[in-house]
């Protein structure tokens, strides 16, 4: 069974089709790609993989349960997180404190009036053990909005990360990023992925990172899927080639 299976899911805007009839499965510890020209209709599939939109037709299945219906929190705790193409972070406050969120979040403490200091050591590791995984450790205590972007955006990676998925959603990790940044925020979503047992799907649009990074790519175009298979094989595409190259011309 597939750990996230989509199912002839469409999404309308009035009468434009954003998404039409689109199917995907993705395997336990697959990082997937998804590529495609501007307004293929990327945002708008992960929008609905995580709930932030209700599809007008079709299912989504998360460990085999259709979560079509389910609200985005919901999906969190059956194991779905994702980030977004704007970075999503509390500038004004430091690393710590910012995954101390996330982290009071998964070990159901948020909110709490009190902390037992058991609990209060236990969210403090927990803190400690994402930072150093994230590369973060040396800015702990730095306001994220003084952070570089490709910081930034690690520390939002690691804000996911701190609520436990198995499926992580990436939108555009490496938006607005210089080649510097770029090259390592794919090491780190590269070793995320084979030291946390995680499944990602990652949309990108910097064609280096998504054929170096993906296991298997899908390649949307006009809301539909144009093209999947492994990176060598939607390389050589036609279909592919075409559709990009049609848009550039
Ligand atoms: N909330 C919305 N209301 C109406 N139309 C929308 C909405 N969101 C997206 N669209 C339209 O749906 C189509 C697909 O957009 P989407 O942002 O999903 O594409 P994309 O592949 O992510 O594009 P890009 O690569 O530029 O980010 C576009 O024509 C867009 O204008």
């Amino acid at each position: 069974m597939s750990l996230l299976e989509v199912r002839h899911v469409s999404q309308h805007f009035g009468s434009l089709v954003a998404v039409d009839d689109v199917s995907m499965a993705v395997e336990a510890g697959e990082l997937r790609g998804l590529i495609g020209p501007n307004g293929a209709g990327k945002t708008t599939f992960f929008n609905l993989i995580s709930g932030f939109f209700k599809p007008t037709a079709g299912h989504i299945l998360l460990d085999g349960r259709d979560i079509t219906r389910l609200a985005p929190h919901e999906r969190v705790a059956r194991g779905m997180a994702r980030t977004f193409q704007i970075t999503e972070i509390f500038p004004e406050l430091s690393v710590r404190e910012n995954l101390r969120i996330p982290v009071e979040l998964a070990q159901g403490l948020r909110m709490q009036p009190w902390l037992t200091r058991a609990a209060d050591v236990r969210i403090k590791e927990r803190i400690d053990e994402l930072m150093q995984l994230g590369g973060l450790g040396a800015h702990a205590n730095r306001l994220v909005g003084e952070l570089s972007h490709g910081d930034q955006r690690a520390t939002e990676i690691m804000m996911a990360l701190a609520l436990k998925p198995r499926l992580l959603l990436l939108d555009e990790p490496t938006a607005g990023m210089g080649s510097h940044e770029t090259y390592s925020t794919s090491v780190l979503i590269r070793k995320l992925h084979r030291s946390q047992n995680l499944t990602i799907v990652l949309v990108e649009h910097d064609m280096r990172v998504i054929f170096n990074l993906a296991d298997r790519i899908t390649v949307l175009a006009e809301g539909a899927v144009l093209d999947e298979g492994a990176p060598d094989e939607i390389a050589a595409s036609e279909r592919v080639q075409e559709a990009y190259l049609g848009k550039a011309a």
